[in-house]
């Protein structure tokens, strides 16, 4: 959480004292620099440009500032350069110290993005500019300065002085003359004593006799070009499309065609062949020379999927959070050069500096993990559309379960629809069977594999299939539960339940990583005799390879994949068919395709229902409308058993349908009614602090200041709460929350502005708020 406001603190950046005449210098004489700074503040200040810089700074460059009373310097974004402004107040500026990069590393469309951004998502711009240069291109990992040597300028050389000097150069001194004069650029101290086959000696001799000159320039060192590595992945060539596919991809090479900032949102059943229709989409605005940026869920950068966009274009660059900086730098150097064809990463690759982008497309656009949740939390998808009106290029957002956000601007014709709704050669969609687990026996005494689901796995699996069992919850059990008063073990931190690890016989709380043995009687009552009950991925692995003693089993939870390159180890060992059954939590219910998985099982589809969130019916749906989606991709077709406790649960009903249009139906139905999202906005303010009792109080009157400013201001914007939050507790701070909510989002940005540093402070208590969000907890 970032620390509240303090506009007091800011102010002095102008210093408004009396200025001296000769300071008063007339304003078209002034020569400024807006810069904006990493602060909470969203507020631009004016510096004076010296002299020596003017030819130099432009808007996007980075520099140094002095900052504050103190002046300290401070890394802060050039904005705007220029004479100042005939109404410019006339005061005393501070001057820019430094400026930081040789080239700058914004553009003015990026500039307007950001700008766009920190306005939506009520943050700094400053802020938003610091969130998107990687930290790698700010401290120029993997470069060094090298010096570089070259021949003295040609006039110098030519004149009689000179000429007499190289008339009698020593031997060596004069290989290093000539190893300069035939070269074709400025050479390093190595490559030229190399090249002379002499030490540096002669070279510093050269240099004092003024024949030879020398320059520091900055130049890249890596050693982990991960494009060479790549560069002799086999090319394939683009495969032949149905009619389906066809047809979306005419829709959107129209609007590539014409340059229209169209977002198409193209609703596709699993395994209806989205990709395809994305990479030749990608090949027309490669073939102009352009650039597309690929937006998918940090999981899905997997070798399978990059694979498939490394073997049709020459140059990509994926963007994984696991690139060191100096990597991150050489791509982002790449792609600013205009060197990378396709940028495939996750949500911050939106930002990518491709300098004439051509396309975008978010796959799985319904994937939570778009939305940032630290400061600026903005939600790639809207930075998407933002950034595609003002680059005039088309957008795609693609998925099997669209957002009920994209739903609402398809009906209401802001954005156009492709639908794909049959698979790639006319497979069928995978049959499923929803299982009421009440009354099975198996489940009854206590083991998480159903009898049918049993069943289905040993057919699945004698006929040579492979299964996917998913289920939500990591550990072994969720809870540590005391017979004596009926509650849970919590977290000392948070008021989460500790889950039993049994691997390492560790209680853990999955919020905050606290981690203890387990106690043997209960805090709470003392009573002896805790019993773990319920079944995470590490208890129904145990029954799995209890039951299936035969064949392999490999469980992909965080715990598991925790190493680099673990989750690429998992996929190809079960894409080879050394793995029979794989089981997991929502790492694998996304975009794998496995054309031999004959079975899914969903363990447990309530562990999402029962969430206090306005999203858990929509999450539902999703979640099991993808993971069936991972089966019957082959011939051999496939089926899905999804064991749930609410069988006539709509969302369930509905994914086992792969019914997203009647889900779709049914759900806005509920929201239009409730005035929810997506019909309205709700921004969240959530306020933290060590004792409750002052959260509380301090939650009431912030909402209450905001209910009087929406009055006064005529806004039609409604307080929600404010409400403890759902996990009250979490890292030992209290939390309460209130929601703003009105049909039209600028409202709420108004409003918020408003009373923006006017709010009171409180020791001790935090507060942010988090427009559009996505977390309710
Ligand atoms: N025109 C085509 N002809 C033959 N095979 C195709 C064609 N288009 C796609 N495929 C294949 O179909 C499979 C499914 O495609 P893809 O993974 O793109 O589906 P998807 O729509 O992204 O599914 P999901 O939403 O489940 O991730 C892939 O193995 C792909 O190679
Ligand atoms: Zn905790």
């Amino acid at each position: 959480m970032s620390k509240p406001k303090q506009q007091s603190l800011f102010e002095e950046e102008e210093l408004p004292e009396n200025p001296m005449p000769w300071e008063r210098e007339s304003a078209q004489d002034l020569y400024l620099a807006q810069i904006v700074l990493n602060r909470p503040v969203d507020r631009v200040f004016h510096y004076l440009v010296p002299e020596s810089m003017r030819a130099l700074l432009r808007a996007g460059h980075r520099v140094q500032v002095p900052f504050g009373r103190g002046n300290q310097l401070s890394p802060g974004y050039c904005v705007g350069v220029g004479p100042a402004e005939e109404n410019q107040p006339s005061i005393r500026f501070k001057t820019v110290e430094a400026i930081l990069d040789s080239r700058p590393l914004f553009d003015a469309k990026m500039l307007k993005l950001t700008r766009w951004i920190a306005d939506r998502y009520l943050c700094s711009w400053g802020q938003v500019l610091e969130c998107v240069v990687p930290a790698g291109v700010k401290n120029q990992a993997g470069t060094r300065m090298v010096t570089l040597f070259e021949l003295a300028a040609p006039s110098h050389l030519a004149g009689d002085d000179s000429a007499a000097l190289i008339e009698k150069l020593p031997a060596k001194q004069r290989a290093v003359f000539d190893a300069l004069k035939s070269a074709e650029k400025p050479l390093t101290l190595e490559e030229l004593t190399q090249s002379a086959g002499c030490g540096s000696g002669p070279v510093q001799s050269l240099k004092k006799k003024s024949l030879i000159r020398s320059h520091q320039k900055r130049m890249q060192h890596f050693e982990n070009d991960d494009d060479v590595v790549h560069a002799h992945i086999k090319k394939e060539d683009d495969l032949e499309l149905n009619p389906d596919q066809c047809r979306a991809l005419d829709q959107i090479l129209e609007a590539i065609r014409g340059q229209r900032s169209e977002t198409f949102v193209l609703h596709g059943v699993t395994g209806s062949g989205k990709t395809e229709v994305y990479i030749q989409a990608i090949r027309e605005v490669v073939s102009y020379g352009q650039q597309a940026i690929v937006l998918v869920p940090e999981i899905s950068l997997t070798p399978q999927a990059i694979q498939r966009f490394r073997s049709r274009f020459d140059s990509v660059a994926v963007l994984h959070s696991h690139l060191s900086d100096s990597d991150r730098h050489y791509h982002w150097q790449n792609i600013a050069a205009g060197k990378v064809q396709v940028i495939v990463g996750a949500r911050s690759a939106v930002f990518a500096p491709a300098p004439h982008l051509g396309l975008i497309i978010i796959d799985e656009e319904h994937e939570t993990s778009f939305k940032q949740e630290t400061a600026p939390r903005y939600h790639a998808r809207e930075v998407a559309r933002k950034r595609s009106e003002l680059e005039s290029v088309p957008l795609i957002l693609g998925s099997a379960t669209p957002t009920l956000n994209s739903w609402l601007r398809v009906i209401e014709k802001k954005d156009t629809l492709i639908s794909m709704s049959k698979r790639v050669n006319d497979l069928p969609m995978p049959n499923v069977n929803i299982i009421d687990v009440r009354n099975d026996v198996q489940i009854r005494r206590n083991d998480s594999i159903g009898r049918v689901l049993f069943t289905g796995m040993q057919h699945a699996l004698g006929a040579g299939g492979q299964v996917i069992l998913f289920l939500n919850l990591r550990g072994y059990s969720p809870a540590l539960w005391c017979k004596g008063c009926g509650n849970s073990v919590k977290c000392p931190h948070c008021e989460i339940s500790l889950t039993w690890h049994r691997d390492k016989n560790l209680a853990v709380c999955h919020s905050c990583d606290f981690s203890a043995k387990p106690p043997t009687h209960c805090p709470g009552c003392g009573a002896p005799g805790l019993r773990f009950v319920g079944t995470g991925t590490q208890r129904l692995e145990e029954e799995v390879k209890a039951k299936f003693p035969g064949y392999k089993c490999q469980r992909m939870d965080s715990d598991t994949m925790r190493g680099v390159g673990s989750h690429a180890r998992v996929l190809n060992a079960f894409a080879a068919g050394e793995v029979d059954i794989l089981l997991g939590t929502q790492m694998i219910a996304k975009g794998l395709d496995f054309p031999n998985v004959t079975l899914v099982g969903v363990v447990d589809a309530d562990t999402m229902l029962h969430q206090p969130d306005l999203f858990a019916s929509e999450r539902t749906f999703q979640l099991i409308a993808q993971v069936a989606g991972r089966t019957g991709r082959g011939m051999q077709g496939g089926r899905v058993f999804v064991q749930t406790a609410s069988p006539t649960e709509p969302a369930i009903l509905k994914a086992a349908e792969h019914d997203f249009l009647s889900f779709a139906k049914y759900e806005m139905g509920h929201r239009k009614e409730m005035l929810a999202p997506p019909y309205s906005h709700y921004a969240r303010v959530i306020l933290r602090g060590p004792q409750e009792e002052h959260v509380q109080e301090f939650a009431r009157q912030l909402s209450q200041i905001l209910s009087d400013a929406a009055e006064e201001k005529k806004l039609s914007v409604q307080i929600l709460g404010p409400a403890p939050a759902p996990i009250i507790r979490l890292k030992k701070y209290f939390r309460y929350h209130f929601q703003l909510a009105a049909v039209n989002v600028e409202e709420i940005l108004q409003l918020w502005r408003e009373v923006d540093g006017k709010l009171p402070r409180e020791k001790g208590i935090e507060y942010i708020i988090d427009v559009d969000p996505v977390n309710m907890r």
